[in-house]
């Protein structure tokens, strides 16, 4: 079987930690799952969610994204223009841009027509209910539309995997459900989606959990 994201024995220390941040981490996602990483805060959540970006480097251990191994840095960030998106708990918006060019930024060196590009990113604005705030700065946005407007960056590219770290970290009840729901909706229509969370109720509509503490993974009931 090939899995759309696949750890094996990730092991990454920071120095000054009494216990590597990431301790013999091993977690398979199959294509088109959705899974929640939850744990306490410091627990090694964002940094598993970072190894599986190929964002940071490893001690011991390998990632595979879709059966292949990146080498190296230049090998991941191909991979993650053309298979990944990512969504962080602070929307690094540019603020001097448009919500569509905001959008079309990770475009840029992998969509070579400036029209193409334009058009996909207003798609990608429609798929998260924001059309009508296309040409508006992140400031002229609230905190929800924000974070919708990062994940409709997060989809440029069309992405066969969405990693977020904490979405709705950030955000009140309502945005918070509705950033889940369009999060389910991509999963719903074949995107395997990863998602870092404190919250419960969010981990609960995510088809699987597993649990960080002190570095190591467990996988919930
Ligand atoms: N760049 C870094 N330099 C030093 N220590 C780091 C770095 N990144 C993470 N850490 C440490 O590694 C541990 C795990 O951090 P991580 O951000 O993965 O935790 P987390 O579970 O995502 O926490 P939170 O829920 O608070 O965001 C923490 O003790 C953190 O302080």
């Amino acid at each position: 079987m090939t899995f759309a994201i696949e750890a094996r024995g990730l092991v990454k220390s920071f120095p000054g930690m009494e216990h590597p941040a990431l301790d013999h981490v091993s977690l398979s996602v199959p294509e088109g799952g959705m899974l929640a990483i939850t744990g306490p805060s410091g627990s090694g959540k964002s940094t598993a969610l970072y190894a599986m970006a190929g964002l940071i480097g490893l001690e011991a251990g390998s990632v595979s994204v879709q059966g292949k191994t990146p080498r190296g840095r230049a090998d991941w960030a191909r991979l993650r223009a053309r298979k990944i998106g990512l969504v962080f708990q602070d929307d690094w918006l540019l603020p001097t841009l448009s919500a569509v060019q905001n959008v079309e930024m990770p475009m840029i060196g992998v969509e070579r027509s400036a029209s193409a590009r334009i058009a996909r990113a207003q798609a990608a604005l429609a798929e998260v209910g924001l059309s009508a705030h296309a040409e508006r700065n992140p400031a002229g946005l609230s905190g929800g539309e924000r974070q919708r407007v990062a994940i409709a960056r997060a989809l440029a590219n069309r992405p066969a995997i969405l990693l977020a770290d904490e979405p709705t970290g950030e955000l009140d009840t309502a945005n918070s459900t509705r950033v889940v729901e369009l999060l389910k909706g991509l999963n719903a229509a074949g995107t395997t989606v990863v998602i870092v969370t404190h919250d419960p109720d969010v981990a609960a509509q995510c088809g699987r959990e597993v649990h960080i503490v002190d570095g190591k993974l467990e996988e919930m009931a």
